[in-house]
């Protein structure tokens, strides 16, 4: 029998919320000191360890036995060197956990504001993300800004939360603080939630208002279509895409947009697939970058898969394992996109 997950998903849609006030707040105060790159290179802010913090301890406070995969952790923070990183990260968090109840918060499931916490309690919730991922029982992802390099760059970014049951996304929320509330009419503001629970379909509702309305992906026409890609060249192949929309004869551009903003534009039916090709040999895709965004894609009637046609599998870790690139789409196109893929990396075979 399935789940309600009515708690679970009043409870994401609330930490999403107070997430997404911190990272706002955070990104028109940001100073430079204020980011580190780590050793993959890619850039965390204080934004990103905070909401990491809020989002941890709200779960906590609700779920205490839930495991975390979280993309961040504390480890630089409780050097002397990031002492005044810290500083500033349990200050933000501690405003975002004690502000008053926001919309959607319920206190019936012990969700609104909280008490402030003390500073090894804040980077305790940050290193509470450290599990490794199972195949089976209840685990909760947490990417606290994805798409770090949109957010420094004032662009698209999300805050990203998603629930997992042996090894199926069963619940999934997505804030998107810069993304228009309505593509046809930006004048009418920014910032989304969308949010999605297994079996009961997908919606969008403002940031600031409780307005859910449904999203479904609409059937696509070739004046409609067109790829829905990343920002960074590093992170996925844009020329790998060009050659697929030449096969398919797309004639739009691509829309580059950081994030899983990606799959809810997706969702609510711009561009038509959300394509992302490895560039090298080796990265491995985090399930938090890919957990909410999936369910979203699913329940507004499209479908996720790997470049192979593969389900992507979020019971092996903390990584998508042996999943090669991603490729999500409305059911009339997917399978059509899947086939050229696979005609492209044959071509690209053929040369090699
Ligand atoms: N080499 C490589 N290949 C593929 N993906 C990578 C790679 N390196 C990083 N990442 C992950 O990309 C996440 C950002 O998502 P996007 O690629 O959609 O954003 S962007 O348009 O490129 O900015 C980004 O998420 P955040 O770190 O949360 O921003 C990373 O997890
Ligand atoms: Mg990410
Ligand atoms: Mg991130
Ligand atoms: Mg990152």
């Amino acid at each position: 029998m399935s789940q309600s997950y009515a708690a679970e998903e009043q409870l994401a849609i609330a930490a999403v919320r107070r997430a997404c006030a911190l990272t706002s707040a955070v990104f028109n105060t940001l100073i430079k000191n204020e980011t580190l790159t780590k050793g993959d290179k890619s850039p965390v802010t204080v934004g990103d360890y905070a909401a990491q913090a809020v989002i941890s301890s709200m779960l906590h406070r609700a779920f205490p036995h839930d495991p975390i995969v979280g993309e961040e952790d504390a480890a630089e923070l409780r050097l002397e060197s990031g002492k005044a990183m810290k500083d500033r990260i349990v200050a933000l968090a501690n405003t975002a956990l004690v502000s008053p109840l926001a919309l959607g918060d319920n206190e019936g499931w012990g969700i609104g504001p909280g008490a402030a916490q003390t500073d090894s309690e804040l980077l305790d919730a940050i290193d509470r993300g450290n599990y490794p991922g199972a195949l089976t029982g209840r685990m909760w992802t947490i990417d606290p800004i994805d798409g770090t390099k949109g957010f420094l760059r004032g662009e698209q970014y999300a805050v990203c939360l998603s629930l997992i049951v042996d090894s199926i996304v069963q619940v999934g929320v997505i804030g998107c603080p810069n993304l228009p509330v309505d593509p046809t009419h930006p004048e009418a503001g920014t910032g989304c939630i969308f949010s999605a629970v297994r079996g009961q379909g997908a919606q969008q509702f403002t940031l600031s208002g409780s307005d859910p309305t449904p999203v479904r992906i609409p059937a696509s026409t070739p004046e409609t279509f067109n790829f829905l890609e990343s920002v960074e060249a590093a992170h996925s192949s844009h020329s790998f895409n060009d050659r697929v929309s030449t096969l398919l004869n797309v004639t739009r551009s691509p829309t580059r947009m950081d994030s899983q903003a990606k799959y809810g534009c997706l969702a609510r039916g711009e561009g038509g697939a959300y394509l992302r090709m490895p560039t090298g040999v080796g990265y491995r895709e985090k399930i938090w970058d890919h957990a909410p965004g999936q369910i979203l894609v699913e329940e507004a009637g499209g479908i996720v898969s790997d470049s192979r046609g593969k389900p992507l599998d979020f019971g092996l870790g903390r990584t998508l394992g042996e999943n090669f690139g991603v490729i999500a789409a409305g059911k009339d196109v997917h399978g059509r996109v899947l086939v050229a893929v696979q005609q492209a990396l044959a071509d690209a075979k053929a040369k090699a």
